[in-house]
């Protein structure tokens, strides 16, 4: 993981946006890592495309409307949350801090914000249970060994998480030039360790015999009924991550899921897919209020939780933002940047005559042209 960055966990007095964080976290990560942590898939057209679209929507706001008693509390599968803004679920958080999940998970806890945590992990999901203090959710990736996945699924329920984010999106790990460029290799000591003890499908064949589609990776990999199944073995609600389509987001229905979240892995999976917020209206609309969206993907400021509030979401995900923090300062980092966006958003919403999160609606954006 590195030599710790001497200056890591001092925030100098000019951080006061996400940006600003990302340029302080690129001082301190060393660039194999950064690359893993930050990089898009291929070109990373769908990473740029992301904030662009945000920066591409108009607000429109208006004025002299009464904001008393103005807050951004949301209900959602019955838990109260302080803010729409969770953290998304993020893998081997240690690559960009020592302290890793537990310092987000601190973080979370202070600010009483929920979290989506990891399969991929490098702390186990019970330890970071024990130390949280806001709502948990679990991202689960359902493994080739359905059996061991299942009881992952008990694991997180007993725990005292308190939803299932079932990742979708990634049946193989996006193409990752960056990464590759950098040569990031997994450091010693750094692991899935949720995931210790599970049976694991055969390596493929040498390439040229046989290269991914017709593989053991993807003769196990998940389908829709992998989702039904999941609903026989919980009860917790279930949100599928990784929709982009009105067609999946109908598929998702049809098996019956409590949420869907709207995302393109950040643009590390798949390259040129659209930005998230470009999609989403259409899956609004197909949906049509049957159950939440969450969308992710591109959140580096609160008026882009506002327009993806506006365009559809009950609630976002913020991924390399959070990150940002953590790389830069640890928990301290975490909790800054988690009160930088609320704050943008609160200003946000009181700029556009907007009382609470029910009142900002599509009639509040607009495009550019
Ligand atoms: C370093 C890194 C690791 C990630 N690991 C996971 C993961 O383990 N599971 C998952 O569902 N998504 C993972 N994601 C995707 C995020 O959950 C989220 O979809 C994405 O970061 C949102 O885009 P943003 O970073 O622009 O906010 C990861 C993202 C990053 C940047
Ligand atoms: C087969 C997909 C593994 C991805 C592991 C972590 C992750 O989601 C990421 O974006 O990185």
């Amino acid at each position: 993981m590195g030599t710790l960055h001497p200056k890591l966990g001092q925030i100098p007095p000019w951080v006061g946006s996400v940006a600003d964080y990302e340029d302080l976290a690129r001082d301190r990560v060393d660039e194999a890592a950064w690359a893993y942590l930050f990089a898009g898939a291929a070109d990373e057209v769908t990473l740029r495309e992301n904030c662009a679209a945000f920066q591409r929507l108009r607000l429109r706001s208006r004025v002299l409307q009464d904001l008393t008693g103005g807050n951004t509390r949301l209900d959602l599968f019955g838990q109260s949350f302080v803010s729409p803004i969770l953290l998304a679920p993020v893998a081997y958080q240690a690559l960009a801090h020592p302290d890793g999940e537990l310092a987000t998970v601190a973080a979370a806890s202070a600010l009483q914000t929920g979290m989506v945590v990891s399969t991929q992990a490098g702390v186990a999901l019970e330890t970071i249970a024990q130390r949280a203090t806001a709502p948990l959710w679990f991202q689960l990736y359902i493994q080739p060994d359905r059996d061991f996945t299942r009881a992952l699924v008990a694991r997180a329920e007993a725990a005292g998480y308190r939803a299932l984010v079932v990742t979708v999106d990634a049946p193989v790990g996006g193409l990752r030039n960056r990464e590759q460029r950098a040569g990031f290799a997994m450091p010693p000591g750094l692991e899935a360790v949720n995931l210790r003890g599970m049976r694991r499908p055969a390596p493929s064949p040498p390439p040229g015999d046989q290269m991914l589609l017709g593989g053991p990776l993807m003769a196990a990999a998940p389908t829709w009924a992998d989702i039904v199944r999941l609903r026989e073995w919980t009860s917790l609600p279930i949100l599928v991550k990784g929709v982009m389509t009105e067609e999946d987001a109908r598929a998702a229905l049809d098996c019956g899921v409590d949420g869907i979240v709207v995302s393109n892995h950040g643009g590390r999976t798949l390259d040129t897919q659209p930005a998230t917020i470009s999609a989403l209206p259409a899956i609004a609309a197909a949906v049509d209020g049957r159950v939440p969206l969450v969308l992710d993907g591109g959140i580096r400021r609160g008026s882009d939780v506002f327009k993806a509030l506006a365009l559809g979401a009950s609630a976002v995900l913020i991924g390399r933002a959070f990150m940002f923090g953590l790389a830069a300062a640890g928990a301290v980092g975490v909790a800054h940047v988690l009160r930088i966006i609320r704050a943008e958003l609160e200003m946000t919403m009181a700029l556009t005559g907007c009382r609470d999160l029910a009142a900002i609606r599509a009639d509040r954006v607009s495009h550019a042209d």
